[in-house]
């Protein structure tokens, strides 16, 4: 798992937006094999869609062939009312960018047949060949999409019952009421999220920082859902100074250690390219060859002034020496 720290909100926003920009467009979609993105809602991705609709506005993301699988929705929420993950999604993202309605997977939290539109979401996934990149956010007790603290670490897309601490986060979007959160949503599962080739979970502020540090220095448990990222071969958390409060100093060293030499080898703008990666670690080798090349060099200019130094050099040792040759 790699883990990318970044001073703030809008630094985090601005790498996650690169990099889901460039997964996609090194994905070069088409129609008949579309870049498939799981997303999720929250505060935490909002900068992020910001910045991907100022990419696509200057023309360096399409939309045209991404489909996309969102993590949840709450059960009863009428689609259209302002709180709904439809609403969130249409304004913070959709409607600005070229993507195609019927490219576009919302659970419906009014389905007739909660279980049965469960399965449909499951299934569409597969008929697509499955999740690419799934971006995730978390809740402050570990959760990802809505899969509350017990959740099982297989489970997939189904009804749940929110916890009472998720309950309470969210009231801060329903005016402080809690009575007006609702109390059920769907929910992709844990395992729905891990079957994604690649998994991103974007992690800010204080008050996710024992989160995080459950998921990074702890073990696999039900209890920090998110966690179950540990088991996935292409994890990747994005998180700012802030998160990082309740983390071992040298977990934090570790990660930003290894960063920097990811850097040094692929560049801060080459995420991931296989050429560039390639062209990058000839170009360091060829460069490593040179630096070797100048040290020798400076070493034998440096024994060569150090005998011209002796030769004409006054002090008792260096007429030995003179007088050896
Ligand atoms: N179901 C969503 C999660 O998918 C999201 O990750 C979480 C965090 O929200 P925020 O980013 O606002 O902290 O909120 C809700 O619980």
């Amino acid at each position: 798992m790699r883990l990318i720290v970044r001073q703030d909100y809008e630094e985090v926003s601005a790498y996650s937006a690169y990099y889901v920009k460039e997964r996609i467009n090194q994905f070069k979609p088409t129609a008949e094999r579309p870049f498939v993105l799981g997303l999720p809602t929250g505060s935490s991705p909002i900068g992020v869609y910001h910045k991907l609709v100022d990419f696509h506005k200057a023309g360096e993301l399409n939309f045209q062939h991404v489909v996309t699988f969102n993590m949840d929705e709450y059960v009863g929420l009428p689609r259209n009312h302002p709180q709904s993950y439809h609403s969130f999604m249409w304004n913070h993202l959709f409607k600005h960018v070229n993507i195609k309605e019927e490219n576009v997977h919302i659970l419906d939290g009014n389905s007739e047949d909660l279980d049965n539109e469960c399965s449909k979401f499951e299934a569409d996934i597969v008929k697509l060949g499955g999740i690419e990149l799934f971006l995730g956010g978390i809740g402050p007790d570990g959760h990802i999409a809505f899969n509350e603290p017990g959740s099982s670490l297989t489970s997939r897309t189904r009804v749940k019952t929110l916890a009472y601490e998720t309950i309470m986060a969210n009231a801060r979007f329903f005016g402080g009421d809690v009575s007006k959160v609702p109390k059920l949503a769907l929910t992709v599962g844990v395992a729905t999220v891990m079957d994604a080739r690649e998994v991103c979970v974007v992690i800010t502020g204080a008050h996710k920082s024992l989160a995080l540090s459950k998921c990074l220095e702890e073990g696999v448990n039900h209890m920090w859902t998110v966690s179950a990222i540990q088991m996935h071969p292409k994890g990747l958390i994005i998180c700012d100074e802030d998160a990082t409060l309740e983390l071992h100093v040298k977990t934090v060293r570790y990660f930003k250690s290894i960063e920097h030499v990811h850097q040094s080898i692929i560049g801060p703008h080459n995420l991931g390219l296989q050429g560039n990666l390639l062209r990058n670690m000839v170009d360091a080798n060829q460069a490593a060859k040179r630096r070797r090349r100048l040290m020798l060099q400076s070493l034998l200019n440096d024994e060569e002034e150090e005998e011209n130094h002796n030769y004409f050099s006054s002090d008792e040792d260096a007429q030995k020496k003179r007088h050896k040759k």
